[in-house]
């Protein structure tokens, strides 16, 4: 029963000026990689489904993909073993459910997901990713089990430990959290108030929330779902505060899932989006722990209640880093996902003339429309490719932390901290666009856009709010410009603070020059830099104190947080584009998207690059 593709749309495509699958195999890192993640879902729904053609498969998991096919209420007949777990007679809209039935739903699908990973032994962690989000399109209520809380047993805990606990985490044996935002307390880490105070007699730690600001609250998966916590709690042994620690704390009985004595826990309500994530508040009354669940890879508490510090205590924040940087890559998917329903709908949408009496024409065609599309596509590649650029570097930081050099760290954490701010507001406004650019379909939940911005605009604020995030890394920006003033070697990373200079050969008559553009935002992000840190400088000349002149400079420090990323995004798209070994057709159409992102960006911040000439 194959599905007639809409002829606008076929027409659309037949004009392409390149092969899309060159581009789609570098998307998803190459065709054995592509051929598995298009496997997994015709697999799925092969094995699951009778009567329903690859077609409708396809249509079905790339409807899934942005919600279509829940709102088109295609059902999934389920006929194979998997259906006597799957009690179901398909996917249902969760729209016209409430809270309760969306949260069982995909409940439901999500637990029916983690058997069928467990049972088809999916490892790479990519695939697991795709398999789920065919099943679990929204926020899943394992979310946090599957990234923060397996990260942090795996960056935090000893071998021991991991070996303890990981193993019930991959088999669902528990189900975790990330519990360390506090109602009173969700940026400033230093200010959490929950304790854990070490009893050298039974050498035990007692956790306590003291007081209604230091209850646990946001953590997802803490509402309903989690029965174990990842912790983070002021330790306090022999009655000194030795700073934030994590701590592995049972919160619900493994078979009644009731919660334990001494915790209070359950669901802090509706939200903005992530319905179908259950994020909660736990206080904590006394509750005793053993010594051995205090996570101990990076510091101790020994028997006696000696307290051995990390080497540095920053390492106890790594989960977060590396929860950063999956949002970094994820925002680029995300707007990528947008992107496509709006300009699909473009190709089959038409409205108005512009010819009067020529007819009504593809809504594609009007170039305002071109406008809001092609940016946001040119955005959605900027963003995936920057990520894949971060990653190189992350992943040398990482293999050096793992040997204990943590030289990298502070500029894994600047990296992190502002990209992760930039791509998750470019993503939000883009996601945004893209609705708009839909007109009123792109109001209805079935369109799958509405879901995509209240869900993931979160990101803008969780993982550490956007702000605080640019501020984060400008430290180390400004660190690097007072080295530079001093003629001191820099990171390799920002070594563009004393080289950059502005010789821009292109005139503005003939097509601009790739390095132009990526000197141009080399050296916008240069000035910016500097000009923050005098600012910084000119406040301490005021006979401001450090803090205050920080304050007194800090919109200027998020601005110079900003430029340094949209630079680093301009130059790995620039030069991935470049070097990729694209055929001639698919590198000159990729370079032509970079130039329209990189020429876009200096419109919309056209007054950085005037004031830099
Ligand atoms: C759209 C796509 C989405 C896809 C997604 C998929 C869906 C999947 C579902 C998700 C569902 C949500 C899941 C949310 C999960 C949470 O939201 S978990 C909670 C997250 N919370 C945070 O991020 C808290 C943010 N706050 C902080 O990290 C810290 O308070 C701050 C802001 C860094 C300040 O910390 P502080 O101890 O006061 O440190 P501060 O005095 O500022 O700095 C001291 C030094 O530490 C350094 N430092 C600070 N932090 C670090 C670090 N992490 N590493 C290294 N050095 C550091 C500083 O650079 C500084 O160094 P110097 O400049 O002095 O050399
Ligand atoms: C959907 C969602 C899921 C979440 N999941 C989890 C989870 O699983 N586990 C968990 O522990 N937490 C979770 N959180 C909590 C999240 O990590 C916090 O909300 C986030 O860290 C922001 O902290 P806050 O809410 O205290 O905001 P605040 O920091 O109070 O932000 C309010 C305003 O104050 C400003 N501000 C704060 N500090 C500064 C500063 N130093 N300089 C300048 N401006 C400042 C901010 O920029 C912002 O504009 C989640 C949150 C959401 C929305």
């Amino acid at each position: 029963m194959g599905k007639s593709v809409n002829p606008d749309l076929a027409k659309a495509r037949s004009q392409a000026t390149f092969d899309p699958a060159n581009l789609t195999n570098y998307l998803y890192g190459g065709p054995e990689k592509l051929r598995r993640k298009r496997y997994l879902p015709a697999f799925v729904f092969k094995e699951l489904c009778t009567e329903m053609s690859l077609t409708d498969l396809c249509l079905i998991f790339l409807g899934l993909l942005t919600h279509v096919s829940d709102y088109l209420g295609l059902t999934l007949s389920i006929e194979n073993m998997a259906a006597k777990e799957y009690k179901e007679e398909g996917f249902k809209s969760t729209d016209d459910m409430s809270r309760e039935e969306a949260y069982e739903e995909s409940m439901r699908r999500a637990v029916y997901t983690n058997k069928r990973v467990l049972q088809l032994n999916l490892q790479d962690q990519e695939e697991q990713y795709y398999f789920r989000e065919i099943f679990v399109p929204g926020a899943n209520p394992f979310a946090l089990h599957y990234v923060m809380f397996k990260d942090a047993i795996n960056t935090q805990g000893t071998e021991d430990q991991i070996q303890k606990w990981l193993p019930l985490a991959e088999t669902y044996a528990v189900t975790g959290t990330y519990a360390q935002t506090e109602l009173g307390h969700g940026t400033f880490l230093r200010g959490l108030e929950t304790t854990a105070e070490y009893d050298v007699q039974r050498e035990e730690f007692i956790l306590n929330t003291p007081t209604i600001t230091s209850s646990k609250f946001w953590p997802g998966a803490l509402g309903k779902t989690a029965n174990v916590a990842i912790l983070n709690a002021k330790l306090i042994t022999k009655g000194r505060n030795c700073g934030m620690q994590s701590f592995w704390v049972p919160l619900r009985h493994l078979e009644t899932h009731q919660p334990l004595p001494g915790i209070t826990v359950g669901d802090i309500g509706p939200k903005f989006g992530y319905h179908t994530s259950d994020n909660g508040f736990l206080q904590l009354n006394r509750v005793r722990i053993p010594r051995e669940n205090m996570l101990m890879r990076y510091s101790k508490v020994l028997q006696d209640g000696t307290f051995v510090p990390p080497e540095n205590d920053r390492l106890v924040y790594v989960p977060m880093t590396q929860f950063r940087f999956v949002v970094i890559g994820r925002s680029g998917w995300t707007l990528a996902k947008a992107v496509t329903v709006a300009t699909r709908y473009s190709a089959v949408r038409r409205q108005s003339e512009i010819t009067p009496g020529g007819g009504e024409v593809q809504i594609l065609d009007f170039q305002t429309q071109q406008h809001k599309l092609f940016t946001q596509i040119a955005s959605a590649y900027a963003m995936i490719i920057a990520a894949k650029a971060a990653k190189d570097l992350y992943d040398s930081a990482f293999s050096k932390m793992e040997k204990g050099n943590l030289e990298d760290l502070p500029m894994l954490h600047a990296l992190t901290s502002s990209m992760k701010a930039f791509n998750t507001w470019e993503m939000a406004t883009g996601v945004e666009q893209c609705r708009m650019a839909c007109g009123g379909h792109g109001y209805l939940l079935a369109s799958g856009i509405p879901q995509m911005y209240t869900d993931m605009v979160s990101a803008c604020t969780y993982e550490g709010e956007n702000t605080v995030m640019c501020l984060q890394a400008a430290r180390f920006l400004n660190k690097c410009q007072e080295a530079a003033n001093k003629g001191e070697r820099l990171p390799q990373l920002t070594r563009f603070l004393q080289t950059s200079r502005l010789n821009i050969s292109s005139s503005l008559d003939q097509d601009v020059d790739l390095n132009d553009i990526i000197a141009a935002y080399e050296f916008r992000a240069a000035t910016v830099i500097s000009e923050a840190n005098a600012r910084l400088n000119a406040g301490l000349a005021m006979g401001k104190s450090q803090s205050e002149a920080w304050n007194y400079a800090s919109q200027l420090l998020v601005k110079a947080a900003l430029a340094f990323s949209h630079w680093f995004t301009v130059r790995a798209l620039i030069e991935n584009m470049r070097g990729a070994g694209f055929d001639n057709s698919t590198e000159t159409l990729l370079l032509q998207l970079a130039k329209l992102y990189a020429l876009d960006g200096m419109l919309r911040y056209s007054g950085d690059f005037r004031k830099v000439g």
